[in-house]
């Protein structure tokens, strides 16, 4: 008997999460699976969710939620002999995770995705021992981004990012950064470091076009300090998916990648508040299963 897991949590997004679980429930019994359906209510509680799921031998687990429960959510997978297929029904304000899997943001259509018999082997990142599945920042700018109010991110959406990055980079200046990647060395001042897994971050699907889920690679992006006119320059690159070849900006890919800084800064990752500097980067290539779209 196949077993499955659905880890939602209903303050998500547009808080619609719960009127979904239903045909979600629905279409894995369809497919064979004894179906449990675990809520969250605080921090963490994906994750020990997760974790359950592994030491049970579940062979799904479908998170419906947002960036955030999902970056919970696979942190329940560190350490496990057995970890369960991955589905994602994005229920968030950015989902990026979603859009660079091609996974529909329509729920309806997402829920429909989980019959496809199609997988793909992606890849996750380390930071200090922790998993992530998207973008680690930091920086002032990344700092802006954790203070996003879930009201604006309902309001705003994607906007609400680059409205709260907008105001920071007014009104703070850039810390001094030093990032070591292979063998190479970054020192100076810089409003925001970007290491991602995946093409959107943020919302933006043309950040890092180059980025592919399964590349086993890190791609970074320092932007050096940034001001009000090369700002208005690099978000022309963003629109255009060029912001590697910016020249107020430093791209590399690596495997291995610290960041630290005289200065207390802290991180986002995956949109929540991450750990403060130094951190550690690195790279599960191919880790998690994950139900993707059928080939059109
Ligand atoms: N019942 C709950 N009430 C409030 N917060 C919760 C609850 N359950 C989990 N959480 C927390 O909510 C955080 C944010 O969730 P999630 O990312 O899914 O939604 P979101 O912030 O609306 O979406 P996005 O990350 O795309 O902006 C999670 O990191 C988790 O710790």
């Amino acid at each position: 008997m196949k077993k499955a897991m659905i880890i939602v949590n209903p303050s998500s997004g547009k808080e619609e999460s719960l009127q979904h679980v239903r045909s979600v429930e629905e279409i894995l019994r369809d497919q064979g699976y004894v179906v449990t359906v675990k809520e969250t209510a605080k921090e963490l509680d994906a994750t020990r969710f997760c974790v359950n799921a592994c030491e049970e031998a579940c062979d799904l687990v479908v998170s419906i939620g947002g960036d955030g429960t999902l970056h919970e959510t696979i942190n329940g997978f560190i350490d496990q002999d057995h970890r369960p297929r991955l589905g994602v029904i994005p229920l968030g304000t950015v989902n990026d995770f979603a859009r660079a899997l091609q996974i529909p943001l329509s729920p309806e259509l997402a829920i429909r995705t989980l019959t496809s018999a199609r997988v793909k082997n992606v890849d996750m990142g380390l930071l200090n021992g922790r998993m992530f599945a998207n973008v680690v920042a930091t920086g002032s700018l990344a700092e802006s981004l954790s203070a996003v109010s879930s009201d604006d991110k309902s309001m705003f959406g994607t906007f609400a990012y680059f409205k709260e990055g907008m105001k920071e980079l007014i009104s703070h200046p850039a810390h001094s950064l030093i990032v070591r990647y292979d063998d190479n060395i970054w020192e100076g001042k810089s409003p925001l470091f970007l290491a991602t897994l995946t093409n959107s971050v943020g919302g933006f699907e043309k950040l890092a076009p180059d980025a592919a889920v399964d590349d086993g690679l890190l791609h970074c992006f320092i932007f050096k300090n940034l001001n009000i006119l090369n700002t208005v320059t690099a978000s022309i690159s963003l629109f255009l998916g060029n912001l590697k070849d910016h020249s107020d900006i430093v791209y590399f890919t690596a495997k291995h990648v610290s960041v630290s800084s005289a200065e207390p800064v802290s991180t986002n990752v995956d949109g929540e508040e991450g750990p403060s500097l130094p951190i550690e980067l690195g790279i599960l290539p191919r880790h998690i299963e994950v139900i993707v779209p059928e080939e059109v």
